[in-house]
C-alpha cells in the first residue's frame, strides 16, 4: 500500500512531455516476436508490469528475450522451439497478457497452467476459454474454466468462424492468435470494432490475415517473420495529460508521438467535442500505426454524450472522461460501456465513487454513468481499488481540487505508466 496526498497546483499546465510506449502494442510484438523466426528489436517498448507479464511468460516457453536500455531484443526460432514451462506462468494482474497468452497456449502442443493476481482472479476468461475450446483446445479451472487459475492443454486446433459476443479486443486477439495454429481459416466478426493492433501487426509479421474491419480472417499458411517494432506513445496514457490540460484554466501542453490509430481516438473526438481545442502535428506510420504529436488547449467544456462505436476506441479512457465532464457545464451521459465493470475493478463504481467522494455529481448506471457538471471539486479521501486508471484520474483530479486528494494507494500506477507522477510534475511544476 501506498498512500498518498496530492495538493491542488495554482498554475496551468504546460510544456511537452513524451508517454512511454503503448502497452497494447508492446504485450502485441512480444507475443509475435516470439512466435517469429529471426531477431525482432523493439523500441520505445513500454517497460510496465503488465507487459514484463508478457515477457516472462515467453521466458518461461524458452524465448529468447534481451532487454537493453532503449529497446528490447527477441531472438526467434519459431513457434516449434517454444516448449512446456516447468512452473505455471503468472499473468500478474494483465487482462491483455491473460486473453493473449491463452489463445497463445490452446496452439502450442504441451501443458500449461496459468493463474494471476486477485483482481485478474476475478476477471472473466470463457470469453477466450470458448471459442478456443471450440477450436480444439483443452481447458480446466474453476466453473468450467472460466475463471483462472486454468490448466491448458494446446494443439491439434481447427479454424473457427467466430462473431464476437462481447465488444473486446482481448477475444478477436485470442481467437486470432489461435487461428495462427489452426487448420483451415480461422474467421472473427465484430459488430463493433475494436483496437486493431493485432491484425495490423500480423500482417507486418507476414501472417495470411486478410478482410475488413469487421471481418478479420487468418489462415496458418504462413510463418511469422520477425520484424522490428517501435512502439509508439500510449494514447491512454496521454488521456491523463491530455484531460490535466482540458481541465486546468489556461494550460496548453504538447504530448509527443502518441498513437494515432483510428481504433484508440476516441479520447481525441470526445475533448473536441467537449469543447477543447484539440490540434495535431507531424503525423507519420509506421508498421501500420500512425502516431503524431497532440497539442491540447484549455478551453470551457460543455457535457456531451458519448455511446455506441465510439466506446471501444476509449474505452479505458472513461475515468479519466467523467472526471473532465465534471468540470463541463451540463450532462454528461455515457452509454454501452457495460465492459468497465470486468476490467481491473468495477470502473462505473469506482469512477463514481472516487469522483463523488472529492465533491463530483456521478450517478452510475448498468451501463455507465450521468455526470452533473460543474461540480467544484472539494477534495478529501478517494480509493483507487488498486485499479492503475482509476489512480491516475484522481490524482489529476487533485490539480483542480480545493484541498489535497489523499488517495489510498497509488502503487497499481506502476501496471501501466512507471513515470507517471516525474511526468505529473514535469508539467505541472515547470
Ligand atoms: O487488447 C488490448 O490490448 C486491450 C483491450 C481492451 O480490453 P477488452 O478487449 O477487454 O475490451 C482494453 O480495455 C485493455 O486495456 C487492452
Ligand atoms: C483494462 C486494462 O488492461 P488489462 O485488461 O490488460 O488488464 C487497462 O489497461 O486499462
Amino acid at each position: 500500500m501506498k498512500e498518498m496526498a496530492l495538493a491542488p497546483v495554482s498554475s496551468p499546465v504546460t510544456g511537452e512531455l513524451q508517454v512511454p510506449g503503448d502497452k497494447s502494442i508492446s504485450h502485441r510484438a512480444i507475443i509475435l516476436g516470439s512466435l517469429a523466426a529471426g531477431t525482432t528489436t523493439i523500441t520505445q517498448f513500454l517497460i510496465s508490469e503488465d507487459t514484463r507479464r508478457t515477457v516472462e511468460a515467453f521466458r518461461q516457453l524458452g524465448a529468447e528475450i534481451e532487454e537493453n536500455e532503449a529497446s528490447l531484443k527477441i531472438h526467434g526460432h519459431g513457434p516449434k522451439a517454444l516448449h512446456e514451462p516447468e512452473e505455471p506462468i503468472y499473468f500478474g494482474n494483465s487482462g491483455t497478457t491473460a486473453r493473449l497468452m491463452l489463445g497463445v497456449l490452446a496452439g502450442l502442443p504441451f501443458f500449461t497452467s496459468a493463474y494471476g493476481d486477485p483482481h485478474l482472479t476475478r476477471r472473466p476468461m470463457d470469453r477466450v476459454v470458448d471459442p478456443l475450446s471450440v477450436m480444439g483446445g483443452n481447458f480446466d479451472g474453476r466453473n468450467n474454466g472460466s475463471y483462472l487459475p486454468l490448466a491448458v492443454r494446446g494443439g491439434n486446433l481447427n479454424g473457427i468462424h467466430y462473431k464476437l459476443p462481447v465488444k473486446s479486443a482481448q477475444v478477436k486477439s485470442a481467437v486470432l492468435l489461435g487461428g495462427l495454429f489452426a487448420e483451415g481459416t480461422t474467421e472473427v466478426i465484430e459488430d463493433t470494432p475494436s483496437r486493431n493492433h493485432t491484425e495490423t501487426m500480423l500482417q507486418a509479421f507476414g501472417a495470411d490475415i486478410t478482410g475488413s474491419d469487421r471481418h478479420i480472417r487468418i489462415t496458418n499458411s504462413k510463418s511469422l517473420t520477425a520484424t522490428d517494432v517501435t512502439v509508439p506513445g500510449d494514447i491512454s496514457s496521454a488521456a491523463f495529460f491530455m484531460a490535466a490540460a482540458a481541465i486546468v484554466p489556461g494550460s496548453e501542453l504538447t504530448l509527443r508521438r502518441v498513437g494515432l490509430n483510428d481504433s484508440r481516438t476516441g479520447i481525441v473526438d470526445v475533448l473536441s467535442e467537449m469543447g477543447a481545442r484539440v490540434s495535431i502535428a507531424n503525423k507519420q506510420t509506421a508498421g501500420g500505426e500512425t502516431f503524431g504529436d497532440i497539442t491540447i488547449t484549455h478551453r470551457p467544456l460543455k457535457g456531451i454524450v458519448i455511446e455506441g462505436e465510439i466506446i471501444p476506441r476509449l474505452i479505458d479512457e472513461i475515468p479519466v472522461i467523467a472526471l473532465m465532464a465534471t468540470q463541463a457545464e451540463g450532462e454528461t451521459l455515457i452509454h454501452d460501456a457495460e465492459e468497465l465493470r470486468l476490467k481491473e475493478t468495477d470502473r462505473i463504481l469506482a469512477t463514481a465513487d472516487g469522483l463523488n467522494r472529492i465533491g463530483a455529481n456521478i450517478e452510475p448506471t448498468d451501463d455507465g454513468m450521468i455526470i452533473k457538471g460543474k461540480s467544484i471539486l472539494t477534495g478529501g479521501q478517494a480509493e483507487a481499488r488498486h485499479d492503475h486508471r482509476i489512480a491516475m484520474m484522481l490524482a489529476v483530479a487533485s490539480l483542480i481540487a480545493k484541498q489535497k486528494v489523499i488517495i489510498d494507494d497509488v502503487s497499481s500506477i506502476a501496471i501501466s505508466y512507471p513515470d507517471f507522477f516525474q511526468h505529473l510534475h514535469k508539467i505541472t511544476r515547470e
